[in-house]
Protein backbone atom coordinates (compact mmCIF):
# COMPACT_ATOMS: atom_id res chain seq x y z
CA UNK A 1 0.00 0.00 0.00
CA UNK A 2 1.87 3.24 -0.99
CA UNK A 3 1.37 6.71 0.41
CA UNK A 4 2.87 9.77 -0.07
CA UNK A 5 5.09 10.25 -3.26
CA UNK A 6 7.91 11.90 -5.04
CA UNK A 7 11.37 10.48 -5.15
CA UNK A 8 10.26 8.01 -2.77
CA UNK A 9 7.40 6.80 -1.56
CA UNK A 10 6.22 5.66 1.73
CA UNK A 11 4.59 2.03 2.23
CA UNK A 12 2.23 0.63 4.63
CA UNK A 13 3.36 -3.10 5.72
CA UNK A 14 0.37 -5.30 7.06
CA UNK A 15 0.81 -4.44 10.25
CA UNK A 16 0.50 -1.16 9.65
CA UNK A 17 3.79 0.36 10.29
CA UNK A 18 5.09 3.03 7.40
CA UNK A 19 8.28 2.38 5.58
CA UNK A 20 10.05 4.90 3.30
CA UNK A 21 10.60 2.94 -0.03
CA UNK A 22 12.50 3.63 -3.12
CA UNK A 23 11.77 1.56 -6.86
CA UNK A 24 14.27 0.26 -8.18
CA UNK A 25 13.77 1.88 -12.00
CA UNK A 26 14.49 5.54 -12.62
CA UNK A 27 10.71 5.72 -14.00
CA UNK A 28 8.48 6.00 -10.61
CA UNK A 29 5.62 3.92 -11.89
CA UNK A 30 3.79 3.46 -8.59
CA UNK A 31 0.84 5.96 -6.94
CA UNK A 32 -1.25 6.29 -3.97
CA UNK A 33 -3.45 3.40 -3.20
CA UNK A 34 -1.24 0.91 -5.27
CA UNK A 35 -0.77 -2.50 -3.36
CA UNK A 36 3.01 -3.72 -3.84
CA UNK A 37 5.74 -6.28 -3.23
CA UNK A 38 8.77 -4.56 -1.33
CA UNK A 39 11.91 -5.69 0.51
CA UNK A 40 14.01 -4.56 3.06
CA UNK A 41 16.96 -2.78 2.37
CA UNK A 42 18.63 -1.32 5.23
CA UNK A 43 16.61 0.93 7.41
CA UNK A 44 14.42 1.39 4.49
CA UNK A 45 12.29 -0.49 1.49
CA UNK A 46 12.70 -1.05 -2.32
CA UNK A 47 9.51 -1.92 -4.28
CA UNK A 48 10.05 -4.70 -6.13
CA UNK A 49 6.17 -4.71 -7.76
CA UNK A 50 3.19 -3.41 -8.33
CA UNK A 51 0.34 -5.80 -8.55
CA UNK A 52 -2.14 -5.27 -10.93
CA UNK A 53 -5.12 -2.35 -10.26
CA UNK A 54 -8.52 -2.32 -9.87
CA UNK A 55 -8.81 1.16 -11.22
CA UNK A 56 -6.47 3.95 -12.00
CA UNK A 57 -7.56 7.85 -11.90
CA UNK A 58 -5.98 9.76 -14.12
CA UNK A 59 -5.79 12.76 -16.18
CA UNK A 60 -4.09 13.27 -19.19
CA UNK A 61 -2.96 16.60 -20.72
CA UNK A 62 -1.36 17.18 -23.99
CA UNK A 63 1.81 16.59 -22.93
CA UNK A 64 1.16 14.67 -19.53
CA UNK A 65 -0.41 12.13 -17.78
CA UNK A 66 -0.87 12.58 -13.55
CA UNK A 67 -1.61 9.81 -11.49
CA UNK A 68 -4.18 10.91 -8.91
CA UNK A 69 -4.36 7.27 -7.20
CA UNK A 70 -5.48 3.85 -7.88
CA UNK A 71 -7.89 1.02 -6.01
CA UNK A 72 -10.22 3.22 -4.73
CA UNK A 73 -13.98 3.05 -4.29
CA UNK A 74 -15.39 6.43 -4.84
CA UNK A 75 -14.95 9.86 -5.29
CA UNK A 76 -15.78 12.84 -3.59
CA UNK A 77 -15.81 16.18 -5.27
CA UNK A 78 -16.34 19.02 -3.04
CA UNK A 79 -17.47 22.14 -4.38
CA UNK A 80 -19.00 25.55 -2.59
CA UNK A 81 -21.33 28.29 -2.56
CA UNK A 82 -18.33 30.18 -2.85
CA UNK A 83 -15.93 30.79 -4.32
CA UNK A 84 -18.04 30.26 -7.22
CA UNK A 85 -17.34 26.41 -8.67
CA UNK A 86 -16.82 25.48 -12.50
CA UNK A 87 -19.37 23.13 -14.01
CA UNK A 88 -16.63 22.32 -16.41
CA UNK A 89 -13.87 21.17 -13.99
CA UNK A 90 -16.75 18.86 -11.86
CA UNK A 91 -18.35 17.67 -15.15
CA UNK A 92 -14.48 16.53 -16.30
CA UNK A 93 -13.93 15.22 -13.32
CA UNK A 94 -16.92 12.89 -12.98
CA UNK A 95 -16.06 11.82 -16.70
CA UNK A 96 -12.90 10.66 -15.87
CA UNK A 97 -14.20 8.27 -13.16
CA UNK A 98 -17.28 7.25 -15.10
CA UNK A 99 -13.88 6.11 -17.20
CA UNK A 100 -12.55 4.78 -15.00
CA UNK A 101 -15.57 2.66 -13.44
CA UNK A 102 -15.70 4.34 -10.26
CA UNK A 103 -19.01 5.74 -8.70
CA UNK A 104 -18.90 9.41 -7.37
CA UNK A 105 -20.87 11.65 -5.20
CA UNK A 106 -20.36 15.43 -4.62
CA UNK A 107 -20.73 17.75 -1.31
CA UNK A 108 -21.72 21.41 -2.36
CA UNK A 109 -20.95 22.76 0.99
CA UNK A 110 -21.38 26.08 2.22
CA UNK A 111 -25.27 25.62 2.72
CA UNK A 112 -25.06 28.77 5.15
CA UNK A 113 -24.28 31.31 2.29
CA UNK A 114 -26.31 33.19 0.66
CA UNK A 115 -25.58 32.20 -2.84
CA UNK A 116 -26.71 28.32 -1.81
CA UNK A 117 -29.87 28.73 -3.78
CA UNK A 118 -28.48 29.59 -6.89
CA UNK A 119 -25.59 26.81 -6.88
CA UNK A 120 -27.84 24.59 -5.93
CA UNK A 121 -29.89 24.98 -9.24
CA UNK A 122 -26.68 24.87 -11.27
CA UNK A 123 -26.03 21.07 -9.84
CA UNK A 124 -30.11 19.75 -10.62
CA UNK A 125 -28.61 18.35 -13.86
CA UNK A 126 -26.30 16.08 -11.97
CA UNK A 127 -29.19 14.79 -9.40
CA UNK A 128 -31.07 14.23 -12.10
CA UNK A 129 -28.72 12.35 -13.83
CA UNK A 130 -28.58 9.87 -10.69
CA UNK A 131 -25.49 11.49 -8.82
CA UNK A 132 -25.62 11.94 -5.01
CA UNK A 133 -24.96 15.60 -4.02
CA UNK A 134 -24.92 16.32 -0.01
CA UNK A 135 -25.61 19.82 0.97
CA UNK A 136 -23.63 20.54 3.49
CA UNK A 137 -21.50 23.35 5.87
CA UNK A 138 -18.69 21.60 6.58
CA UNK A 139 -17.52 24.68 9.47
CA UNK A 140 -21.03 25.27 11.15
CA UNK A 141 -22.44 22.21 10.90
CA UNK A 142 -19.48 19.34 11.82
CA UNK A 143 -21.63 17.07 13.28
CA UNK A 144 -24.35 17.00 11.25
CA UNK A 145 -21.69 16.86 8.16
CA UNK A 146 -20.09 13.87 10.18
CA UNK A 147 -23.33 11.80 10.55
CA UNK A 148 -24.83 12.16 7.00
CA UNK A 149 -20.89 10.91 5.59
CA UNK A 150 -20.25 7.93 8.22
CA UNK A 151 -22.20 5.97 6.11
CA UNK A 152 -20.97 6.95 2.67
CA UNK A 153 -17.49 6.28 3.56
CA UNK A 154 -17.96 3.38 5.79
CA UNK A 155 -15.62 0.63 4.56
CA UNK A 156 -14.40 2.46 1.53
CA UNK A 157 -11.46 4.07 0.03
CA UNK A 158 -12.76 7.34 -1.12
CA UNK A 159 -10.80 10.29 -3.18
CA UNK A 160 -11.17 13.43 -2.51
CA UNK A 161 -11.20 16.00 -4.94
CA UNK A 162 -12.22 19.83 -5.04
CA UNK A 163 -11.45 23.59 -6.02
CA UNK A 164 -9.06 24.99 -4.11
CA UNK A 165 -11.42 27.07 -1.01
CA UNK A 166 -14.47 24.78 -1.47
CA UNK A 167 -13.97 23.48 2.17
CA UNK A 168 -11.15 20.49 1.41
CA UNK A 169 -9.22 20.84 4.13
CA UNK A 170 -12.29 21.62 6.67
CA UNK A 171 -13.47 18.28 5.85
CA UNK A 172 -10.12 16.51 5.96
CA UNK A 173 -10.17 17.90 9.43
CA UNK A 174 -13.21 16.64 10.14
CA UNK A 175 -12.94 13.26 9.62
CA UNK A 176 -9.19 13.66 10.29
CA UNK A 177 -8.29 15.53 13.15
CA UNK A 178 -5.21 17.42 12.86
CA UNK A 179 -4.23 15.85 9.55
CA UNK A 180 -3.99 19.33 7.66
CA UNK A 181 -3.85 21.71 10.76
CA UNK A 182 -0.06 21.92 11.00
CA UNK A 183 0.27 22.39 7.41
CA UNK A 184 -2.43 25.04 7.36
CA UNK A 185 -0.87 26.38 10.69
CA UNK A 186 2.87 27.00 8.84
CA UNK A 187 1.16 28.61 6.17
CA UNK A 188 -0.29 31.15 7.97
CA UNK A 189 2.66 32.04 10.42
CA UNK A 190 4.46 32.45 7.32
CA UNK A 191 1.21 34.52 5.96
CA UNK A 192 0.92 32.92 2.64
CA UNK A 193 -2.29 33.18 2.93
CA UNK A 194 -3.54 29.65 2.18
CA UNK A 195 -1.81 26.04 2.69
CA UNK A 196 -2.01 24.02 -0.58
CA UNK A 197 -1.61 20.38 -0.98
CA UNK A 198 1.29 18.94 -3.25
CA UNK A 199 0.88 15.61 -2.55
CA UNK A 200 -1.40 12.71 -2.10
CA UNK A 201 -2.26 11.26 0.93
CA UNK A 202 -3.99 7.78 2.55
CA UNK A 203 -5.46 8.35 5.96
CA UNK A 204 -7.04 5.52 7.51
CA UNK A 205 -10.69 6.97 9.27
CA UNK A 206 -10.72 3.68 11.47
CA UNK A 207 -8.60 1.53 13.92
CA UNK A 208 -9.25 -1.54 12.09
CA UNK A 209 -7.96 -0.01 8.60
CA UNK A 210 -11.13 -0.83 6.31
CA UNK A 211 -12.42 2.75 5.91
CA UNK A 212 -10.08 5.55 4.21
CA UNK A 213 -9.87 8.88 3.02
CA UNK A 214 -7.41 10.31 -0.26
CA UNK A 215 -6.53 13.57 0.10
CA UNK A 216 -4.79 15.28 -3.37
CA UNK A 217 -3.77 18.27 -3.94
CA UNK A 218 -7.00 20.81 -5.81
CA UNK A 219 -8.01 20.54 -9.03
CA UNK A 220 -5.55 21.81 -11.95
CA UNK A 221 -6.89 21.54 -15.42
CA UNK A 222 -8.22 18.23 -16.07
CA UNK A 223 -7.66 17.12 -19.26
CA UNK A 224 -9.08 14.09 -20.84
CA UNK A 225 -6.57 13.23 -23.32
CA UNK A 226 -7.16 9.07 -22.53
CA UNK A 227 -10.97 9.05 -23.75
CA UNK A 228 -11.56 8.46 -27.48
CA UNK A 229 -13.64 11.15 -28.72
CA UNK A 230 -16.47 8.36 -29.98
CA UNK A 231 -16.86 6.97 -26.21
CA UNK A 232 -17.31 11.22 -24.67
CA UNK A 233 -21.58 10.62 -25.01
CA UNK A 234 -21.50 7.25 -22.90
CA UNK A 235 -19.49 8.87 -20.12
CA UNK A 236 -22.25 11.60 -19.48
CA UNK A 237 -25.27 9.94 -18.30
CA UNK A 238 -27.76 12.51 -19.46
CA UNK A 239 -26.29 13.13 -23.06
CA UNK A 240 -25.82 8.74 -22.53
CA UNK A 241 -29.92 8.28 -22.16
CA UNK A 242 -30.42 10.55 -25.14
CA UNK A 243 -28.12 9.62 -27.89
CA UNK A 244 -31.03 7.63 -29.87
CA UNK A 245 -29.71 8.97 -33.36
CA UNK A 246 -29.90 8.27 -37.13
CA UNK A 247 -26.65 7.79 -37.86
CA UNK A 248 -24.73 5.09 -35.27
CA UNK A 249 -21.74 7.32 -35.03
CA UNK A 250 -23.52 10.97 -34.46
CA UNK A 251 -20.79 13.26 -32.90
CA UNK A 252 -24.66 14.87 -31.31
CA UNK A 253 -22.72 18.18 -32.80
CA UNK A 254 -24.45 18.47 -35.97
CA UNK A 255 -26.13 15.55 -37.73
CA UNK A 256 -29.78 15.50 -38.76
CA UNK A 257 -31.50 13.76 -36.38
CA UNK A 258 -29.71 13.36 -33.42
CA UNK A 259 -31.46 12.35 -30.28
CA UNK A 260 -28.97 14.68 -28.64
CA UNK A 261 -29.65 17.79 -30.05
CA UNK A 262 -33.51 17.48 -29.73
CA UNK A 263 -32.90 16.62 -26.21
CA UNK A 264 -31.19 20.13 -25.23
CA UNK A 265 -34.05 21.52 -27.35
CA UNK A 266 -36.52 19.69 -25.48
CA UNK A 267 -34.89 21.21 -22.55
CA UNK A 268 -34.19 17.39 -21.09
CA UNK A 269 -30.26 17.54 -21.36
CA UNK A 270 -29.22 20.99 -19.88
CA UNK A 271 -27.72 23.83 -22.23
CA UNK A 272 -24.37 23.89 -20.03
CA UNK A 273 -23.85 20.03 -19.96
CA UNK A 274 -24.26 20.38 -23.59
CA UNK A 275 -21.79 22.84 -23.98
CA UNK A 276 -19.33 21.09 -21.83
CA UNK A 277 -19.66 17.82 -24.04
CA UNK A 278 -19.01 20.39 -27.24
CA UNK A 279 -15.95 21.94 -25.24
CA UNK A 280 -14.55 18.47 -24.27
CA UNK A 281 -15.46 16.80 -27.55
CA UNK A 282 -13.88 19.48 -29.57
CA UNK A 283 -10.33 19.26 -27.29
CA UNK A 284 -10.54 15.52 -28.28
CA UNK A 285 -10.88 15.59 -31.68
CA UNK A 286 -9.66 18.84 -33.00
CA UNK A 287 -10.73 20.33 -36.44
N1 LIG B 1 -19.35 29.89 5.30
C1 LIG B 1 -18.70 28.73 5.32
N2 LIG B 1 -17.36 28.74 5.17
C2 LIG B 1 -16.73 27.54 5.19
C3 LIG B 1 -17.42 26.30 5.35
N3 LIG B 1 -16.51 25.31 5.28
C4 LIG B 1 -15.31 25.88 5.10
N4 LIG B 1 -15.43 27.23 5.05
C5 LIG B 1 -14.35 28.24 4.89
O1 LIG B 1 -13.90 28.23 3.54
C6 LIG B 1 -12.51 28.54 3.49
C7 LIG B 1 -11.77 27.49 2.70
O2 LIG B 1 -11.87 26.26 3.37
P1 LIG B 1 -10.70 25.20 3.43
O3 LIG B 1 -11.19 24.05 4.21
O4 LIG B 1 -9.43 25.83 3.80
O5 LIG B 1 -10.70 24.68 1.95
P2 LIG B 1 -9.69 24.42 0.88
O6 LIG B 1 -9.05 25.71 0.87
O7 LIG B 1 -10.57 23.87 -0.16
O8 LIG B 1 -8.54 23.48 0.99
P3 LIG B 1 -7.29 23.50 -0.04
O9 LIG B 1 -7.61 22.44 -1.04
O10 LIG B 1 -6.16 23.19 0.84
O11 LIG B 1 -7.14 24.83 -0.70
C8 LIG B 1 -12.04 28.64 4.91
O12 LIG B 1 -11.98 30.00 5.27
C9 LIG B 1 -13.12 27.92 5.70
O13 LIG B 1 -13.24 28.42 7.00
C10 LIG B 1 -18.84 26.36 5.51
O14 LIG B 1 -19.51 25.35 5.66
N5 LIG B 1 -19.41 27.59 5.47
ZN1 LIG C 1 -26.59 12.38 -32.06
Amino acid sequence: MVTGHGRHYVVEAGDGSRITCHTRGKKSDCVVGDLVRWRASGDEGVIESVEPRRNLLHRQDEWKTKSFAANIDQLLVVVAVEPVFSESQLARALIAAERAGIPSRVILNKRDLPGFEAQRRRLDPYVAMGVEVLELTLKHAPDEARARLAPLLDGRATFVLGPSGAGKSTLVNLLVPGARATTAEISHAMNTGRHTTTTTEWYWLDAARSSALIDSPGFQEFGLRHIDPQELAGLMPDIRAHADCRFYNCTHLHEPGCGVRAAVEAGAISESRYRIYREIRAELAPG
